[in-house]
C-alpha cells in the first residue's frame, strides 16, 4: 500500500534519475524467484548517491513513525536492505539487526545478526518486493525468534497479486514508498521509456512468471 502519492512519484523520479531502473527486453534479468523479467530495479544504487539516500532514509523513517510509532528494533532483509535499514534505524535512534536468507553454516550459525530479545517489536525494512518470498522468509525467522512484527516498509513493489496473497496469508502489513504504476507513469512522462516500451512493460506484468520461459 502507498501512504503518500507525492512520495511515490518523487521516489520513482529519483530511481529513474540515478538509472536504478534497468531495461532489457531482449535477454531479460533473472530474478530471485527464478522468474525472467525485462526490467530490474536496482535499489542498491541508492546508497551511492547521498542526496537520494537521504530522501529515502527520511521518508522511510517518517512513514515508519507514522504507521507504527516507536518499535524496539528496525530489521533489514539481507543484503539489499542492510544499508537502507541501518540508515532508517539511525534516523530513528533505534537498534538495528539484519536477517540473512538462512542461518550461517559456521561461526555462531546466526540467521538474525545483531542483538534482539524475545517479545521485542520489530519493523522490517526491505528494498524491493517481487513475490515477497525473501521478505516473508525474514519475517518467519524473526517470528521464530519470538519477535513481534509490527509491519514491513519497502522502497518499491511490483504489486503482483502473488505478493499481495503471500503477505495476506502471513498476516503481515506491507507499505512501500513507490510501486510499478507510479514508475511507469513517471518513466513515460519523462521519456525514460517510449510508448512501445510502456506497452511491453504493462503486458509483461499480466503474466510475469511465464515471460521468456
Ligand atoms: O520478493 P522476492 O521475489 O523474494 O524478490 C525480491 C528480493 O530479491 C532481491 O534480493 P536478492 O535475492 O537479489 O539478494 P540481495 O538482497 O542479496 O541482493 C531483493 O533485495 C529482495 O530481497
Ligand atoms: O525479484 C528480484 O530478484 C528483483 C527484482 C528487481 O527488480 N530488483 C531486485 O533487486 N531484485
Amino acid at each position: 500500500m502507498i501512504l503518500d502519492k507525492e512520495t511515490a512519484r518523487k521516489t520513482a523520479e529519483l530511481l529513474l534519475q540515478i538509472k536504478a531502473i534497468k531495461l532489457d527486453a531482449q535477454q531479460g534479468f533473472k530474478w530471485a524467484s527464478g522468474w525472467n523479467s525485462p526490467i530490474y530495479c536496482d535499489n542498491r544504487i541508492i546508497l551511492s548517491y547521498p542526496p537520494i539516500r537521504n530522501f529515502v532514509r527520511e521518508h522511510m523513517a517518517r512513514q515508519v513513525e507514522q504507521l507504527y510509532g516507536k518499535a524496539d528494533v528496525i530489521a533489514g532483509v539481507a543484503t539489499g536492505a542492510i544499508g537502507i535499514g541501518m540508515l532508517v534505524a539511525e534516523y530513528l535512534s533505534l537498534p538495528f539487526a539484519y536477517v540473512r536468507p538462512e542461518a550461517k553454516s559456521h561461526g555462531r550459525q546466526n540467521q538474525i545478526e545483531g542483538k534482539v530479545e524475545e517479545g521485542q517489536t520489530v519493523v522490517v525494512i526491505e528494498d524491493l518486493i517481487s513475490t515477497g518470498n525473501s521478505s516473508l522468509n525474514a519475517v518467519k525467522a524473526l517470528q521464530d525468534a519470538n519477535l513481534q512484527i509490527k509491519g514491513m516498509l519497502a522502497i518499491f513493489s511490483y504489486g503482483f497479486d502473488t505478493a499481495d496473497q503471500n503477505f495476506k496469508d502471513a498476516n503481515i502489513e506491507l507499505h512501500t514508498l513507490s510501486n510499478y504504476e507510479y514508475l511507469l507513469e513517471v518513466a513515460l512522462k519523462t521519456n525514460y521509456i517510449n510508448q512501445t516500451e510502456s506497452e511491453l512493460l504493462k503486458s509483461w506484468r499480466n503474466d510475469p512468471a511465464n515471460w521468456k520461459k
